[in-house]
């Protein structure tokens, strides 16, 4: 990073000296109250979404990724620390760089015994992201960047300290989120020997090998490469998703990493963002009790329509950018493709019912900008398929993802010392005098 970041520094410079006053759009009354959507203002480097084409990182398509990223040893898919290297530096890892990050993880990965008291200590029935949430902002006692600042640091050096706090914070990650399930899985075990040694960090594998290890489901070879799939692929969405623009934000006041990545998972735990996936799967069981398992495509359009004229929304399904399939949709829906057990899993099939009848009553029903399918229409189901059932930590393993990609931005945000963001609100009298001037 130290020999990447002054080229950006450079880059910034010049772009601001030579084109600092261009225009990029225009902002209307619309874009005001419809959510900014559309509005390009905001700078975020590791990543890209093209309405149709779908998400690039630095430039790389998911195909591109699966090409070219490091998977674990033994492995096929795609492997987060891969991911972070390309997302943080632009470049793509050597396996040996990938190897020393899965080591740096473990090394790291286990938690203090307060921060497993804190956890310990949580109401078990209380939601999964909300402990998730509470947990990762209690760690904030240990920022080294927090405690830089108090000391006096200067500007230049934040980058520093906002890196090794990412990398402490996504090394824990799987430890706290494994701890989480382990709470719920085991009620009234919680702090238990047996806890004790089900949720150690094993300093040979990857981070998550030892996720599913530390879930108990380390047998499942299936279900580890679908998660490493799953964790690369949901790292990062561009910058104005609710969950990567809130640890923005919340970083811009300069709060520590903890803080502004906890911020970041009270936002993914919203239903239209990244609880869909728990919504989605509540919503097929539901499908599936109601149209059996092979149920003809009449019997799911009739679902659908039942389900948007009772006024909710088809969970899975639009997207506040995207305007075709979700390139992520179509990856995992590979995954399952070329493994017969899970193409023949009914839920499975129901999904994939699903997305080939949704987006022509999507279209009919007219309100909808993106009737297809975005990432949470399978990621929960396949979930499921592999014995996950506690539907409520679906959004967890997507907090354990977006770090990667929500923190890479706060290391950059320091490392070209953006400002405390602050964009200008207005009333509605004010928006009605501007506009009649
Ligand atoms: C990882 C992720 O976060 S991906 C998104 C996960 N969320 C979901 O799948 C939830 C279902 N989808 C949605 O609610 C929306 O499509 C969102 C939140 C993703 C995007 O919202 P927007 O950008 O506002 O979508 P859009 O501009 O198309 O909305 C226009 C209208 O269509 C409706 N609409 C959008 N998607 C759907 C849907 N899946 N089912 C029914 N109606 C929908 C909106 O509610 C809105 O209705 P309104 O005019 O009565 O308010
Ligand atoms: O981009 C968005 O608005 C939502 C999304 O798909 C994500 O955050 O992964």
């Amino acid at each position: 990073m130290a020999e990447i970041i002054p080229k950006k520094q450079a880059q910034l410079k010049q772009l601001r000296a030579e084109h600092g006053q261009a225009k990029l759009g225009d902002v209307t009354v619309e874009n005001v109250i419809g959510g900014m959507r559309g509005l390009k203002g905001m700078l975020w480097e590791a990543s890209v979404l093209d309405p149709n084409e779908g998400i690039r990182f630095h430039g790389y398509t998911i195909p591109d990724c699966q090409k070219v990223l490091a998977p674990a040893p033994g492995g096929k898919e795609i492997i987060p620390e891969s991911m972070l290297w390309l997302l943080l530096t632009g470049e793509i890892p050597s396996e040996a760089q990938v190897r020393a990050l899965s080591k740096e993880f473990a090394e790291n990965g286990t938690l203090d015994e307060k921060t497993v008291k804190l956890i310990d200590g949580l109401e078990p029935t209380m939601h999964p992201m909300t402990q998730f949430g509470i947990a990762v902002a209690s760690l904030n006692m240990n920022s080294s960047f927090a405690a830089a600042y108090e000391k006096g640091i200067k500007k230049t050096e934040y980058w520093n300290y906002v890196l090794e706090d990412s990398l402490d914070l996504i090394a824990k990650l799987p430890s706290i989120a494994a701890r989480i399930y382990y709470n719920i899985r085991n009620p009234g075990k919680a702090g238990s020997s047996d806890s004790a040694g089900s949720l150690a960090v094993n300093p040979r594998l990857d981070l998550v090998g030892n996720y599913v290890e530390q879930m108990g489901l380390g047998g499942n070879q299936s279900l580890t490469e679908y998660l490493r799939l799953y964790i690369a692929l949901h790292g990062d969405h561009e910058g104005g998703n609710v969950s990567a623009h809130t640890a923005h934000l919340v970083g811009s006041a300069l709060s520590d990493p903890y803080l502004s990545y906890s911020a970041a998972l009270f936002g993914l735990a919203g239903p239209l963002h990244g609880l869909a996936n728990q919504e989605v799967l509540r919503w097929i069981l539901d499908m599936q009790k109601s149209v059996g398992d092979n149920a003809s495509p009449e019997k799911i359009t009739e679902y659908l329509w039942s389900t948007l004229n009772s006024g909710r929304v088809v969970p899975g399904y639009g997207h506040g950018v995207l305007r075709s399939p979700d390139p992520r949709f179509i990856a995992l829906q590979q995954f399952c493709d070329a493994r017969p057990e899970l193409s023949s899993s009914p839920v499975i099939r129901l999904v994939k019912q699903v997305s080939e009848i949704a987006p022509q009553v999507l279209k009919e029903h007219g309100k909808t900008k993106n009737p297809y399918p975005n990432v949470d229409a399978t990621s929960g189901c396949l979930l499921y398929h592999y014995g996950l059932t506690e539907f409520k930590y679906y959004t967890v393993i997507f907090g354990v993802s977006r770090a990667i990609g929500a923190l890479t931005q706060l290391v950059w945000d320091r490392a070209l010392g953006l400002p405390i963001e602050r964009p200008k609100s207005l009333s509605m009298d004010a928006i009605q005098k501007l506009v009649s001037k």
